[in-house]
């Protein structure tokens, strides 16, 4: 009904407090997303609610005050940063006159300006058709309903939702093929990694910790690292080489949020995966964020979803140049590194990083492989 709003754009954002304790980082969350999709945040619009209001998600008073804010400031999308039911969305949109969006909307909206590979640009279509889909099916139950039944049958706009359904089902079904063939491919290839002894290392982490930056570091690569949420939607590789353990393959991979739309996570599972059978996970932390140990369970519960939880991690509390602490290197009570502090952006611990890698290769080798001393995992 309107036309899809340019970046750039000004946009008015809802919140509706419903006495969640996590409110506040939500809406925080929310204003970095949007501007994050390109968009300029000319105001909020905030309110306290102890239910969503079925037709119009918040109540007519505070609609009202939305549309104000759309006409004060010449908006053209209104964002929310809630789940929209589809009829909630239509009616909102024609209360307002103008385009609304919720917030799964808007992460798919991040996510299809980002996606660059091929896989990474199917994922997505993926998860916007999925989205589209139910909406459709919803969309169309209502009709049946005000048409007086199942029993009615053959109006046009009938015929029309159940061709489109039936073409969005057919495109997901050849989407899920391809998807499945790059799949199978890079199981081939990590395959042939793993016979040649490689060692694969994924960087994993809230989007936004500093991912990129690291992988850029290690490897001299030229990702994209961006002040931006879900910079990087694409998983990269490259071979990192270390003086005593020879060739490691390191993967950025797309960062994690909370209340990533179910569909999203579904779609990057193909990728996520190649996380799951890791060696070992790099979890990079923004240790400036005040959010540090929310974002912290936020992805080991991501972790645990994709079949990740067992994988060994170490830790690296990034930017410390923000908070002001020295680079260091934490053991845990085996002598085990557990944790890196450094900086990214200026360098400084990297060199610790890289010998919390050497040790963990070391201490993976085969036992075989080493005929001079043995294991002790630094115990003594
Ligand atoms: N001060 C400081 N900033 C950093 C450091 N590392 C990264 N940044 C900044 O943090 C922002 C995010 O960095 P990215 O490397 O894109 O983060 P990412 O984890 O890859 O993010 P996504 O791909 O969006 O998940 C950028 O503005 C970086 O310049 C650091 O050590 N110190
Ligand atoms: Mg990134």
């Amino acid at each position: 009904m309107f036309e899809r709003p340019e970046a750039g754009g000004t946009v008015v954002l809802v919140s509706l407090d419903f006495g969640s304790p996590d409110y506040q980082d939500s809406l925080n969350e929310l204003v970095l997303l949007t501007r994050s999709a390109g968009f300029k945040v000319a105001a909020v619009v905030e309110g306290r609610r102890s239910k969503p209001d079925a037709a119009l998600f918040a109540g007519s008073g505070k609609v009202e005050e939305v549309a104000a804010a759309v006409q004060e400031h010449g908006a053209g999308l209104v964002i929310f940063n809630h789940e929209l039911s589809p009829i909630q969305e239509r009616n909102l949109e024609r209360a307002l006159q103008c385009r609304v969006l919720d917030r799964t909307a808007l992460i798919l909206d991040i996510f299809a300006q980002r996606a660059r590979s091929g896989e990474g640009k199917l994922q997505v279509e993926l998860a916007q058709l999925k989205h589209y889909a139910t909406r459709l099916v919803r969309g169309w139950t209502h009709l049946e309903r005000q048409r007086g039944g199942i029993g009615v049958r053959g109006g046009p706009g009938e015929k029309q939702i159940e061709l489109d359904r039936r073409m969005l089902a057919n495109r997901i079904r050849t989407i899920e093929a391809k998807l499945k063939k790059l799949e199978q491919s890079r199981a081939i290839q990590r395959r042939a990694r793993n016979r040649g002894g490689v060692l694969s290392v994924s960087l994993v982490g809230y989007t936004n910790a500093g991912k990129s930056t690291l992988f850029n570091r290690l490897t001299r690569a030229g990702t994209y690292a961006a002040d931006q949420l879900f910079a990087t939607l694409d998983t990269t590789s490259r071979k990192l080489w270390l003086p005593e353990v020879g060739s490691v393959v390191l993967s950025d991979t797309v960062g994690f949020i909370t209340q990533l739309p179910h569909g999203l996570v579904a779609a990057f599972h193909a990728t996520l995966e190649e996380t799951a059978k890791a060696d070992l996970l790099l979890h990079v932390i923004d240790s400036a964020s005040p959010n540090r140990d929310r974002q912290i369970e936020e992805v080991n519960k991501v972790l645990a979803e994709i079949g990740a939880q067992d994988v060994p991690q170490i830790l690296v509390y990034n930017k410390c140049d923000l908070t002001g602490a020295a680079p260091d290197l934490v053991r845990d009570e085996y002598g085990k590194i557990a944790a890196v502090r450094l900086s990214a952006r200026t360098g400084e611990g990297v060199d610790l990083l890289k010998q919390a890698l050497e040790a963990f290769a070391r201490a993976k080798q085969p036992k075989t492989e080493i005929q001079t001393e043995p294991v002790t995992d630094g115990m003594e």
